[in-house]
């Protein structure tokens, strides 16, 4: 079945005190990921949706096809739903090899929709092959895990913490291969996590959960960028840049990148950056938090900062904090999104049109 549309699901249930009320539209391509704290219900709504929780009610339909309502209940096993957990779960006395072959047996070759050299090279497991899974890294099994679920040519993917149990070197090495699934495949993943740097690197579509209910959700950049976070994820707010190298400084280990309106990189201005194996041309995906640009009502060069946009401002709009205030800043047409005490604000005597200097003083690369 190929997924077009939207996945839509709207789910209740009460848990001994926990009570489950989401209601959530996703793009039927792409990685949706689902963040929020410990607790608020990640797990429940990816198990409801492969139909692993028959205390959750409501309604789940993948592009069209109902797979829950209140007439109809679709077994898993012929969701044909892959799941991956925060711990692989291989066979133990299955060599890798033998492992992914369970995956693509459980798929008549007519549906396959994944091959198993595919999924092989994607993941980057041809060596691990001979081996026994006790015999891997903790990131080496995951990516063997990963790969056995493609095998089984899933309609969905669906991805519960699968980086939580590894250390940062290991997260790190497994990450390029997640988000290669997206580039690559033509599945969609539901990805939950609590970990925001996951978030920024994979994420399509967002959706903010707390308390068992979704508190904001919508396409990446636009929910991070939006003003009216809820409190508990003010501090996530921050704008995400598609930038491209126009230039290396090999003396200071600096890279430029170029952003701008519409995609012409240079129209907007340039970030400079440590450098990090970057060549020219290169695109390279920005995050800069909100809490993390200052604002100067004229240039300061004598600064450690080394990135100082000029700016005009947008929009100065009130936060749930009383102490905060975000500053919308038009930086050549592209919108940063800078977050200032309300004391500032007023000491510089800030209003909308006023022309100002941004000084950004992290970034983070993508
Ligand atoms: N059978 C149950 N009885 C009572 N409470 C339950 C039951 N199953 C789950 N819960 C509660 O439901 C809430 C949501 O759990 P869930 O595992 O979905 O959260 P989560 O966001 O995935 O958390 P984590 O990030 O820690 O995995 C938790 O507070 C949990 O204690």
């Amino acid at each position: 079945m190929i997924l077009q549309n939207s996945i839509s699901c709207e789910l209740n249930a009460q848990l001994g005190d926990f009570s489950l009320d989401v209601a959530l539209t996703l793009p039927a391509r792409g990685v949706s990921v689902l963040f929020g704290p410990s607790g608020c219900g990640k797990t429940t709504v990816l198990r409801a949706i492969a139909g692993l929780e028959p205390r959750v009610s409501g309604v789940v339909n993948i592009a069209g096809e109902v797979w829950q309502d209140q007439a109809t209940f679709i077994p898993p096993y012929r969701r044909g739903v892959g799941m991956v957990f925060q711990q692989p779960s291989l066979f133990a006395h299955l060599t890798v090899e033998q492992n992914l072959q369970f995956g693509l047996k459980r798929t008549p070759a007519a549906q396959r929709r994944v091959g198993y050299e595919r999924a092989v090279d994607l993941l980057g497991i041809a060596h691990l092959l001979p081996r026994q899974p006790d015999k891997l890294s903790g990131g080496e099994q995951q990516r063997v895990a990963i790969a056995r679920a493609l095998l089984a040519s899933p309609t969905l993917l669906l991805l519960d913490e699968p980086l939580a149990a590894l250390d940062a070197p290991r997260k790190a090495e497994l990450l390029p291969y997640l988000a290669s699934l997206n580039r690559e495949l033509n599945i969609p993943l539901v990805y939950v996590t609590h970990a925001m740097d996951e978030v920024s690197q994979l994420a399509d579509y967002l959706v903010l959960m707390s308390a068992g209910r979704v508190r904001a959700q919508g396409p990446l950049a636009a929910t991070l960028a939006q003003p009216d976070l809820p409190p508990e994820f003010a501090d996530e707010l921050s704008t995400i840049l598609d930038t491209r190298v126009t230039a290396l400084c090999d003396d200071f280990y600096l890279t430029t990148l170029a952003f701008g309106a519409d995609g012409v990189a240079g129209a907007g201005g340039e970030l400079r950056v440590p450098t990090k194996h970057h060549h020219i041309g290169q695109p390279q995906r920005l995050r800069i938090f909100a809490r993390d640009i200052s604002i100067a009502t004229s240039e300061h060069v004598d600064t450690s900062i080394v990135n100082r946009l000029p700016a005009t401002i947008a929009a100065l709009i009130p936060t749930s904090h009383p102490a905060h205030v975000l500053v919308q800043l038009d930086v050549n047409g592209t919108l940063l999104m800078a977050r200032i005490t309300a004391y500032s604000q007023v000491s510089l005597d800030l209003s909308v049109g006023q022309r100002v200097w941004a000084q950004v003083k992290a970034v983070a690369l993508l």
